[in-house]
């Protein structure tokens, strides 16, 4: 048994959660830079948690300035074991309607201009992203939804592009009538890429905030259409995650589903040929099994 600690990352209008104990925003150091800005740590209902702005207080980063490596590094050097996104989305499917909530399953990355993995020359490593988020995280995280009365969705593909525009209209359309898409973000690869080297279990909790640009009854998307919704949703997500810690728990066994193994047989680069400045920098990510 370890203890469980539960990191949220707070997308577009989720600058912070309330309701901790012992609250208190911690700077933390990575070797891959600063994370987007400090952690904000605590208890909730005895179990430990962090919150990361994905963007900044204030909103600094755009989603391909997020520093994805820092970030994931910095939860898993203080503790976290378990890393919940929560994300505004674009929805592909008419029944996944404004307001609602999906927990995405599955990932198409169209992303291009982000550093996509810890490992490189010198300390080479492949893990499995087949199922790239945590069955046990996510069905946490639809019943702390249903629980909160949301309209929550259990599964869904998020087409992460890179922005920081939206979609052309002929983009939307392909994703959705050829590609089975459900939601579109900006955000959410690399970052659940570099969660599953990192060894956490990750759940995405998409919140939908639009119909992109396909939907013929609804104008093209508007951040502020966006931004109203968000701010309709805030206390539905405030809910959801001030339910994760009865849900979770103070401690738990070995992830049924492997994520906090996935390095065990992930590295290829043999123990006498590996870069030592970039083993030294990998001591949080994958100390446990360099040693
Ligand atoms: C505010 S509209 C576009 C912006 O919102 C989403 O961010 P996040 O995933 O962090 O909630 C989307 O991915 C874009 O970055
Ligand atoms: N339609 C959309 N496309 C990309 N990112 C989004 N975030 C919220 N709505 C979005």
């Amino acid at each position: 048994m370890s203890e469980t600690m539960i990191a949220v990352i707070g997308g577009s209008g989720i600058y912070d959660i309330d309701g901790l104990e012992n609250a208190n925003w911690q700077t933390v150091e990575t070797p891959w830079g600063a994370p987007s800005d400090q952690i904000l740590t605590g208890t909730l209902n005895g179990v430990k948690m962090a919150f990361l702005p994905r963007h900044g207080r204030g909103h600094v980063h755009t989603p391909s300035s997020v520093p994805y490596r820092a970030n994931i590094d910095a939860l898993k050097r203080i503790g976290v074991s378990d890393v919940i996104s929560v994300s505004a989305t674009g929805s592909f499917r008419e029944e996944m309607a404004p307001g609602d909530f999906v927990v995405v399953d599955q990932f198409i990355d169209r992303t291009f201009a982000r550093e996509k993995s810890f490992f490189g020359p010198g300390l080479v490593a492949h893990v499995s992203v087949a199922h790239p988020t945590c069955p046990r995280l996510s069905d946490a995280c639809f019943t702390a939804a249903t629980d909160a009365g949301v309209t929550v969705h259990k599964g869904g593909t998020y087409l992460a592009m890179e922005g920081p525009q939206f979609s052309t209209l002929a983009e939307s359309k392909m994703y959705r009538e050829h590609w089975g898409a459900d939601v579109i973000g900006m955000t959410n690869m690399p970052e659940a890429k570099l969660a599953r080297e990192a060894e956490l279990c990750y759940a995405s909790v998409a919140m939908v905030t639009d119909y992109d640009s396909w939907h013929p009854d609804h104008g093209e998307v508007d951040v502020s259409e966006i931004i109203a919704t968000l701010t309709g949703n805030a206390q539905k997500a405030r809910d959801l995650v001030a339910r994760l810690p009865a849900l979770l728990g103070g401690s738990r066994d070995l992830c049924p589903h492997g994520c906090d193994r996935a390095l065990e047989y992930a590295i290829l680069t043999a123990s006498d040929a590996r870069d030592a400045a970039m083993t030294a920098k990998l001591d949080a990510i994958a100390g446990r099994v360099l040693g």
